[in-house]
Protein backbone atom coordinates (compact mmCIF):
# COMPACT_ATOMS: atom_id res chain seq x y z
CA UNK A 1 0.00 0.00 0.00
CA UNK A 2 1.17 3.50 -0.96
CA UNK A 3 0.22 6.60 0.78
CA UNK A 4 -0.05 10.11 0.34
CA UNK A 5 1.07 13.03 2.29
CA UNK A 6 -0.37 16.26 1.73
CA UNK A 7 0.91 19.43 3.42
CA UNK A 8 0.58 22.85 3.54
CA UNK A 9 2.30 25.87 5.30
CA UNK A 10 0.37 28.34 6.79
CA UNK A 11 0.41 30.98 9.54
CA UNK A 12 -0.64 30.25 12.95
CA UNK A 13 -4.01 31.90 12.50
CA UNK A 14 -4.97 29.74 9.81
CA UNK A 15 -4.32 26.32 11.39
CA UNK A 16 -7.37 25.35 13.20
CA UNK A 17 -9.06 25.69 9.78
CA UNK A 18 -6.87 24.51 8.00
CA UNK A 19 -6.66 21.45 10.10
CA UNK A 20 -10.29 20.79 10.39
CA UNK A 21 -10.30 20.76 6.32
CA UNK A 22 -7.55 18.01 6.50
CA UNK A 23 -9.61 15.95 9.01
CA UNK A 24 -12.42 15.75 6.88
CA UNK A 25 -10.29 13.92 4.26
CA UNK A 26 -7.38 12.58 5.56
CA UNK A 27 -7.14 8.79 6.76
CA UNK A 28 -9.26 8.19 9.92
CA UNK A 29 -9.39 12.02 10.51
CA UNK A 30 -5.94 12.73 11.03
CA UNK A 31 -3.93 15.91 11.14
CA UNK A 32 -0.32 16.62 12.44
CA UNK A 33 0.91 20.09 12.88
CA UNK A 34 4.33 21.41 12.87
CA UNK A 35 5.22 24.12 14.31
CA UNK A 36 8.38 26.12 14.33
CA UNK A 37 10.34 26.18 18.02
CA UNK A 38 12.51 28.31 19.73
CA UNK A 39 14.82 25.69 22.17
CA UNK A 40 16.29 25.96 25.20
CA UNK A 41 20.10 26.58 25.17
CA UNK A 42 20.08 24.16 28.48
CA UNK A 43 17.51 21.69 29.00
CA UNK A 44 14.95 19.27 26.53
CA UNK A 45 12.01 22.33 27.14
CA UNK A 46 11.20 24.37 24.13
CA UNK A 47 9.07 27.29 23.30
CA UNK A 48 6.64 27.60 19.93
CA UNK A 49 7.36 30.52 17.48
CA UNK A 50 3.98 32.04 16.84
CA UNK A 51 5.54 34.12 14.47
CA UNK A 52 6.99 31.76 12.38
CA UNK A 53 4.18 29.55 9.84
CA UNK A 54 3.35 26.32 10.82
CA UNK A 55 2.93 23.26 8.42
CA UNK A 56 -0.16 20.91 8.48
CA UNK A 57 -0.06 17.25 7.34
CA UNK A 58 -2.51 14.66 6.45
CA UNK A 59 -2.12 11.89 4.67
CA UNK A 60 -4.91 9.49 2.32
CA UNK A 61 -4.43 5.79 0.71
CA UNK A 62 -2.41 6.18 -3.00
CA UNK A 63 -5.90 4.54 -4.22
CA UNK A 64 -9.25 6.00 -6.54
CA UNK A 65 -10.44 7.96 -3.51
CA UNK A 66 -6.88 10.08 -3.28
CA UNK A 67 -7.72 12.31 -6.36
CA UNK A 68 -11.17 13.37 -4.95
CA UNK A 69 -9.56 13.67 -1.55
CA UNK A 70 -7.19 16.34 -3.10
CA UNK A 71 -9.30 18.36 -5.01
CA UNK A 72 -11.57 18.88 -1.90
CA UNK A 73 -8.64 19.94 0.22
CA UNK A 74 -7.33 22.09 -2.89
CA UNK A 75 -10.69 24.09 -3.19
CA UNK A 76 -11.02 24.41 0.81
CA UNK A 77 -7.66 25.99 0.45
CA UNK A 78 -8.94 28.33 -2.11
CA UNK A 79 -11.64 29.70 0.05
CA UNK A 80 -9.43 29.55 3.13
CA UNK A 81 -6.92 31.02 0.90
CA UNK A 82 -9.14 34.34 0.81
CA UNK A 83 -9.06 34.99 4.27
CA UNK A 84 -5.50 34.29 5.80
CA UNK A 85 -2.03 33.51 3.42
CA UNK A 86 -2.23 29.87 2.74
CA UNK A 87 0.97 27.89 0.78
CA UNK A 88 0.15 25.57 -1.93
CA UNK A 89 -0.63 22.18 -1.74
CA UNK A 90 2.69 19.88 -1.72
CA UNK A 91 1.84 16.15 -2.42
CA UNK A 92 4.25 13.45 -1.49
CA UNK A 93 4.31 9.55 -2.11
CA UNK A 94 5.25 7.35 1.17
CA UNK A 95 5.51 3.58 1.21
CA UNK A 96 3.06 2.10 4.23
CA UNK A 97 6.16 1.32 5.73
CA UNK A 98 7.03 4.54 6.66
CA UNK A 99 3.42 6.13 6.92
CA UNK A 100 2.94 4.54 10.57
CA UNK A 101 4.87 6.59 11.93
CA UNK A 102 5.50 10.06 9.92
CA UNK A 103 2.78 11.93 10.65
CA UNK A 104 3.13 11.14 14.60
CA UNK A 105 6.90 12.78 14.36
CA UNK A 106 6.13 15.96 13.52
CA UNK A 107 3.25 15.93 16.85
CA UNK A 108 4.90 17.69 19.61
CA UNK A 109 4.56 18.02 23.74
CA UNK A 110 3.77 22.03 24.15
CA UNK A 111 3.38 24.42 26.80
CA UNK A 112 1.09 27.31 27.55
CA UNK A 113 0.96 29.76 29.88
CA UNK A 114 2.85 28.75 33.04
CA UNK A 115 1.50 25.35 34.20
CA UNK A 116 -0.49 23.92 31.14
CA UNK A 117 1.58 21.26 29.24
CA UNK A 118 -0.46 20.09 26.00
CA UNK A 119 0.69 16.09 25.10
CA UNK A 120 -0.45 13.84 22.20
CA UNK A 121 -1.37 10.45 23.85
CA UNK A 122 1.84 8.59 22.45
CA UNK A 123 4.60 10.84 24.14
CA UNK A 124 5.76 10.76 27.08
CA UNK A 125 5.80 13.55 29.58
CA UNK A 126 7.53 13.45 33.09
CA UNK A 127 5.68 16.50 34.70
CA UNK A 128 8.00 19.15 36.98
CA UNK A 129 6.04 20.70 40.14
CA UNK A 130 2.39 22.18 39.29
CA UNK A 131 2.63 21.11 35.70
CA UNK A 132 -0.99 20.05 34.42
CA UNK A 133 -0.44 17.79 31.93
CA UNK A 134 -3.97 17.79 29.23
CA UNK A 135 -3.55 14.45 26.92
CA UNK A 136 -5.38 16.10 23.33
CA UNK A 137 -4.81 13.73 20.30
CA UNK A 138 -5.31 16.25 17.35
CA UNK A 139 -9.10 15.81 15.80
CA UNK A 140 -11.80 17.22 14.17
CA UNK A 141 -13.07 19.64 17.05
CA UNK A 142 -11.70 22.72 17.53
CA UNK A 143 -9.32 23.36 20.40
CA UNK A 144 -5.55 21.31 20.31
CA UNK A 145 -4.21 24.12 22.24
CA UNK A 146 -2.72 25.81 18.98
CA UNK A 147 -5.03 28.53 18.51
CA UNK A 148 -4.50 32.03 20.00
CA UNK A 149 -8.06 32.15 21.51
CA UNK A 150 -7.48 28.88 22.96
CA UNK A 151 -4.33 29.99 25.07
CA UNK A 152 -5.29 33.25 25.90
CA UNK A 153 -8.37 31.25 27.59
CA UNK A 154 -5.53 28.86 29.65
CA UNK A 155 -3.67 31.98 30.52
CA UNK A 156 -6.47 33.64 32.50
CA UNK A 157 -7.44 30.30 33.52
CA UNK A 158 -4.11 29.93 35.47
CA UNK A 159 -5.03 33.80 37.34
CA UNK A 160 -8.25 32.52 39.39
CA UNK A 161 -9.34 29.58 41.63
CA UNK A 162 -10.94 26.17 40.71
CA UNK A 163 -11.16 24.38 43.64
CA UNK A 164 -14.36 22.88 44.28
CA UNK A 165 -16.00 24.85 41.70
CA UNK A 166 -18.66 24.11 39.63
CA UNK A 167 -17.88 25.16 36.27
CA UNK A 168 -19.35 26.12 32.33
CA UNK A 169 -17.30 25.55 29.13
CA UNK A 170 -19.95 27.14 26.56
CA UNK A 171 -18.61 26.27 23.04
CA UNK A 172 -15.94 23.61 24.25
CA UNK A 173 -15.12 22.13 21.07
CA UNK A 174 -12.13 19.53 22.02
CA UNK A 175 -12.57 19.88 25.89
CA UNK A 176 -9.82 21.39 26.28
CA UNK A 177 -10.83 23.73 28.58
CA UNK A 178 -13.30 21.78 30.57
CA UNK A 179 -10.73 18.90 30.91
CA UNK A 180 -7.90 22.04 32.22
CA UNK A 181 -10.60 23.33 34.51
CA UNK A 182 -10.82 19.77 36.02
CA UNK A 183 -7.53 19.34 36.70
CA UNK A 184 -7.56 22.44 38.22
CA UNK A 185 -9.56 21.36 40.80
CA UNK A 186 -13.27 22.01 39.41
CA UNK A 187 -15.62 19.71 41.39
CA UNK A 188 -18.23 19.37 38.24
CA UNK A 189 -17.60 21.09 34.85
CA UNK A 190 -20.74 21.13 32.03
CA UNK A 191 -19.35 21.31 28.73
CA UNK A 192 -21.85 22.37 26.52
CA UNK A 193 -21.69 22.60 22.17
CA UNK A 194 -23.88 23.03 19.65
CA UNK A 195 -21.73 20.35 17.26
CA UNK A 196 -22.36 17.09 18.27
CA UNK A 197 -18.76 16.44 16.99
CA UNK A 198 -17.31 18.83 19.44
CA UNK A 199 -19.42 16.84 22.61
CA UNK A 200 -18.11 13.69 21.44
CA UNK A 201 -14.49 14.51 21.37
CA UNK A 202 -15.20 16.51 24.39
CA UNK A 203 -16.37 13.35 26.64
CA UNK A 204 -13.74 11.48 24.54
CA UNK A 205 -10.92 13.56 25.86
CA UNK A 206 -12.29 13.57 29.60
CA UNK A 207 -11.91 10.08 29.70
CA UNK A 208 -8.44 9.92 28.24
CA UNK A 209 -7.58 12.47 31.35
CA UNK A 210 -9.24 10.50 33.66
CA UNK A 211 -11.84 13.20 34.37
CA UNK A 212 -15.01 11.67 32.99
CA UNK A 213 -16.34 11.48 36.44
CA UNK A 214 -16.55 15.62 36.55
CA UNK A 215 -16.91 16.42 32.73
CA UNK A 216 -20.52 16.47 31.35
CA UNK A 217 -20.33 16.93 28.13
CA UNK A 218 -24.15 17.77 26.15
CA UNK A 219 -25.12 19.41 22.89
CA UNK A 220 -26.76 22.72 23.51
CA UNK A 221 -25.90 26.13 24.07
CA UNK A 222 -26.46 28.82 27.02
CA UNK A 223 -29.91 31.28 27.00
CA UNK A 224 -32.57 31.35 24.92
CA UNK A 225 -31.28 31.12 21.50
CA UNK A 226 -31.67 28.78 19.33
CA UNK A 227 -34.16 26.42 21.38
CA UNK A 228 -36.33 27.96 24.17
CA UNK A 229 -36.06 25.23 27.41
CA UNK A 230 -35.44 24.90 30.78
CA UNK A 231 -34.09 22.35 31.45
CA UNK A 232 -31.65 22.03 34.56
CA UNK A 233 -28.53 20.28 34.83
CA UNK A 234 -29.41 16.63 36.04
CA UNK A 235 -32.89 16.96 33.39
CA UNK A 236 -30.68 17.50 30.82
CA UNK A 237 -30.82 15.13 27.72
CA UNK A 238 -28.45 13.83 25.45
CA UNK A 239 -29.16 14.28 21.63
CA UNK A 240 -31.52 17.61 20.49
CA UNK A 241 -29.74 21.02 20.56
CA UNK A 242 -31.35 22.25 23.77
CA UNK A 243 -30.96 25.89 25.56
CA UNK A 244 -30.17 25.73 29.12
CA UNK A 245 -30.90 28.23 31.71
CA UNK A 246 -29.23 28.61 34.94
CA UNK A 247 -29.26 30.43 37.20
CA UNK A 248 -26.17 31.08 40.37
CA UNK A 249 -25.31 28.04 39.57
CA UNK A 250 -21.87 28.55 37.88
CA UNK A 251 -18.59 29.63 39.94
CA UNK A 252 -17.24 29.66 36.55
CA UNK A 253 -17.76 30.40 32.99
CA UNK A 254 -15.05 29.78 30.03
CA UNK A 255 -16.51 30.43 27.00
CA UNK A 256 -14.19 30.70 23.91
CA UNK A 257 -16.41 31.41 21.24
CA UNK A 258 -17.27 34.67 18.76
CA UNK A 259 -17.71 38.51 19.56
CA UNK A 260 -21.15 38.33 18.31
CA UNK A 261 -22.47 35.40 20.73
CA UNK A 262 -21.26 37.30 23.56
CA UNK A 263 -22.55 40.37 23.02
CA UNK A 264 -26.12 38.86 22.73
CA UNK A 265 -25.51 36.71 25.77
CA UNK A 266 -24.30 39.14 28.59
CA UNK A 267 -27.68 38.55 30.51
CA UNK A 268 -27.81 34.82 30.49
CA UNK A 269 -24.08 34.72 31.87
CA UNK A 270 -24.92 37.17 34.45
CA UNK A 271 -27.87 35.28 35.72
CA UNK A 272 -25.92 31.52 35.11
CA UNK A 273 -23.12 32.88 37.61
CA UNK A 274 -23.73 32.36 41.00
CA UNK A 275 -22.81 36.40 42.49
CA UNK A 276 -18.75 36.74 42.90
CA UNK A 277 -18.64 33.88 39.82
CA UNK A 278 -16.00 34.61 37.29
CA UNK A 279 -16.36 34.52 33.36
CA UNK A 280 -13.55 34.52 31.31
CA UNK A 281 -14.56 35.21 26.95
CA UNK A 282 -12.29 34.75 23.94
CA UNK A 283 -12.48 34.33 20.74
CA UNK A 284 -12.85 37.76 20.71
CA UNK A 285 -11.28 40.01 17.47
CA UNK A 286 -9.96 43.46 18.31
CA UNK A 287 -12.85 44.90 16.26
CA UNK A 288 -15.54 43.79 17.70
CA UNK A 289 -13.86 44.71 21.07
CA UNK A 290 -15.75 47.21 21.91
CA UNK A 291 -19.73 45.61 21.63
CA UNK A 292 -18.40 42.90 23.70
CA UNK A 293 -17.15 45.65 26.80
CA UNK A 294 -20.23 47.64 26.09
CA UNK A 295 -22.59 44.42 26.49
CA UNK A 296 -20.95 43.12 29.50
CA UNK A 297 -20.96 46.72 31.17
CA UNK A 298 -24.88 47.28 30.37
CA UNK A 299 -25.11 44.15 32.49
CA UNK A 300 -23.27 44.77 35.32
CA UNK A 301 -20.38 42.57 34.87
CA UNK A 302 -17.12 44.17 36.39
CA UNK A 303 -14.45 43.92 33.76
CA UNK A 304 -11.24 42.34 36.20
CA UNK A 305 -8.54 41.02 33.34
CA UNK A 306 -7.91 41.99 30.01
CA UNK A 307 -5.33 39.92 27.50
CA UNK A 308 -4.45 40.27 23.83
CA UNK A 309 -2.35 37.77 21.47
CA UNK A 310 -2.26 38.93 17.50
CA UNK A 311 -5.75 40.23 16.43
CA UNK A 312 -7.64 38.40 18.95
CA UNK A 313 -8.73 39.91 22.61
CA UNK A 314 -9.85 37.90 26.14
CA UNK A 315 -11.35 39.04 28.81
CA UNK A 316 -12.26 38.05 32.82
CA UNK A 317 -15.12 39.64 34.06
CA UNK A 318 -16.69 39.29 37.47
CA UNK A 319 -20.62 38.94 38.72
CA UNK A 320 -20.75 41.82 41.23
CA UNK A 321 -21.54 40.01 45.33
C1 LIG B 1 -13.47 28.65 19.04
S1 LIG B 1 -14.13 27.08 19.39
C2 LIG B 1 -13.55 26.87 21.07
C3 LIG B 1 -13.21 25.43 21.44
C4 LIG B 1 -12.52 25.28 22.80
N1 LIG B 1 -13.37 25.70 23.88
C5 LIG B 1 -11.22 26.05 22.83
O1 LIG B 1 -11.13 27.01 23.62
O2 LIG B 1 -10.29 25.71 22.09
C6 LIG B 1 -15.83 27.51 19.57
C7 LIG B 1 -16.78 26.35 19.78
O3 LIG B 1 -18.04 26.91 20.09
C8 LIG B 1 -19.08 26.19 19.47
N2 LIG B 1 -20.21 27.12 19.37
C9 LIG B 1 -20.41 28.11 18.48
N3 LIG B 1 -21.52 28.81 18.76
C10 LIG B 1 -22.05 28.26 19.89
C11 LIG B 1 -23.19 28.55 20.70
N4 LIG B 1 -24.02 29.55 20.42
N5 LIG B 1 -23.40 27.78 21.78
C12 LIG B 1 -22.57 26.76 22.09
N6 LIG B 1 -21.48 26.44 21.36
C13 LIG B 1 -21.21 27.18 20.28
C14 LIG B 1 -18.46 25.70 18.17
O4 LIG B 1 -19.10 24.53 17.71
C15 LIG B 1 -17.00 25.45 18.59
O5 LIG B 1 -16.78 24.11 18.98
Amino acid sequence: MQWLELSVTVDTEAVESVAELFAQYGYNGGVAVEEAIIPSLDSPEYQIDTNKPVIVRTYVQANEQAADAQTHIERGLWVLGMMRPVGELQIKAIAEEDWANAWKEHYRTHRIGKRFVIVPSWLEHEPVANDVVLNLDPGMAFGTGLHPTTQLCLELMELIEFNNTTVLDLGCGSGILAVGAAKLGSQRVLALDTDPIAVEATAENARINHSAELVTALEGSLGDAPLEHWLGWEGAQLGTPQSYRHHNEFDVILANILAKVHVVLGNDYLAALKPGGVLITSGIINEREADVVAAFEAVGLEQVERRTQGDWVAFTHRKPV
